[in-house]
């Protein structure tokens, strides 16, 4: 299971471990160390459940892509990807039976 986009952005996060902090938002974070990148989920996690209260959906869009940017430079620090996310994800609609509704149709 993959999507094109997520897929890009875990390649790209990957290639940035190679490169230097100054140029690059990523590899600054790569460089910060875990706990910069743990601070920056729990702030946009607290922008998007602030968005969500305002109820503007384009701003919901918007921090929800950055909390989502964030938890994959989280995955990737760690070794992992989406595809370890979206097979998670998967599992739980088999077992739910989701997976067998979506093939139906309905
Ligand atoms: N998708 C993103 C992306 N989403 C969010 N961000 C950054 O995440 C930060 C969001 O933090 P805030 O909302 O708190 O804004 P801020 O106050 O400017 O952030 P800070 O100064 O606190 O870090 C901003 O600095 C954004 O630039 C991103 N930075 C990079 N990307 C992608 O990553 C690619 C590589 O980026 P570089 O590593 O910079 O080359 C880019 O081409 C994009 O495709």
């Amino acid at each position: 299971m993959s999507d094109p986009i997520l897929d890009e952005l875990a390649r790209m996060l990957e290639a940035r471990k190679q490169a230097e902090p100054d140029g690059s938002y990523v590899a600054g974070l790569y460089a910060k160390g875990l706990d910069a990148i743990l601070k920056k989920i729990g702030e946009e996690a607290t922008e998007t459940v602030m968005a969500a209260k305002d109820g503007v959906p384009d701003k919901i869009v918007y921090e929800v892509a950055d909390l989502w940017f964030h938890t994959l430079v989280l995955l990737a620090h760690q070794g992992l990807g989406p595809d370890h996310v979206l097979a998670e994800l998967a599992r739980r609609m088999g077992t739910s039976g989701l997976v067998e509704k979506a093939r139906r149709g309905n």
